[in-house]
C-alpha cells in the first residue's frame, strides 16, 4: 500500500489527499444538495445546538432535535426526501473502503457537516446505525482540522491527527465503535471554501423503518 495511507489502529486508515483530485467536484455537488436541503443548525434532545451545520443525501438523513437522534428518510426542514447520493460520493466512498478491506461497503446515508471557525464536534461514538459490520468512511474538504481518535471507552486517551483538505479517514470492525470529534476549526482560509470545512460521513445504517 502507498505510504499515503496511515494506520491509526487495528482497522483505521487515515488517507492523505487522496480526495484532492476531485475536490472541486465534490464541493459542486455540496452545492447542488444544499440548493434543495439547506444546511441548518440542528438542537438536541437537551436543548442544546449541534455546532456544525448539517444537510444530508442519500435514502437516509442523519438528524437531532428535541426527540434525540436518528435517520430519516424525509428531511424535516423541506418534508422532501433528501436528495439522492451523487455517483461521484457512492464511487469515492466506496473505493476507499475497499482499499483498506472494506469490500462490501454500500452507504445508504451520507451526513455533510459544515464547520465555521470555533466550531468542533465533541468526543462521541458513531452508533445510531443497526449495522456495525460496515465501516465509516469519513471525507475532509477546506479548512484543516485536528481529528481527536479514541478507543472504545470514553475515557481512553484519543491521539490526535490533523486532516487536510482531501483526506479520508475510514474506521470499521473492531474499531466501529471507537469514539471519536473534531476541536474547534482554526481561523483559517482555503482557496475553494473560504473559512469553512467541509465533511462527508458516508455510512451503511442497515435496516431502519423510519
Ligand atoms: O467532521 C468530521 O471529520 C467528523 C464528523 C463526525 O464524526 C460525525 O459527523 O459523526
Ligand atoms: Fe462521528
Amino acid at each position: 500500500m502507498s505510504d499515503t495511507v496511515i494506520k491509526l489502529a487495528e482497522q483505521s486508515y487515515l488517507l492523505k489527499g487522496v480526495a484532492q483530485p476531485i475536490a472541486e467536484n465534490l464541493l459542486t455537488e455540496i452545492t447542488h444538495i444544499t440548493s434543495l436541503s439547506p444546511f441548518r443548525q440542528m438542537s438536541t434532545k437537551s436543548g442544546y445546538y449541534v455546532g456544525a451545520k448539517m444537510t444530508n443525501c442519500g435514502d437516509l438523513g442523519w438528524v437531532s432535535d428535541h426527540k434525540g437522534y436518528r435517520y430519516t428518510a424525509i428531511d424535516p426542514l423541506t418534508n422532501m426526501p433528501w436528495p439522492s447520493m451523487p455517483g461521484l460520493f457512492e464511487t469515492l466512498a466506496e473505493k476507499y473502503a475497499s482499499l483498506v478491506g472494506f469490500h462490501h461497503f454500500h452507504p445508504n446515508a451520507c451526513l455533510i457537516n459544515q464547520y465555521a471557525p470555533g466550531i468542533g464536534m465533541g468526543l462521541h461514538q458513531d452508533k445510531d446505525e443497526n449495522d456495525y459490520t460496515q465501516p465509516i468512511v469519513s471525507v475532509s474538504l477546506g479548512v484543516s482540522a485536528i481529528f481527536q481518535f479514541g478507543g472504545n471507552k470514553r475515557n481512553e486517551k484519543p491521539s490526535y491527527h490533523l486532516l487536510n483538505h482531501g483526506d479520508i479517514v475510514i474506521w470499521g470492525g473492531l474499531d466501529r465503535l471507537r469514539f471519536h470529534g473534531i476541536q474547534p476549526i482554526k481561523l483559517a482560509h482555503h482557496n475553494l471554501t473560504g473559512q469553512l470545512r467541509y465533511n462527508l460521513t458516508f455510512r451503511d445504517t442497515g435496516t431502519i423503518i423510519d
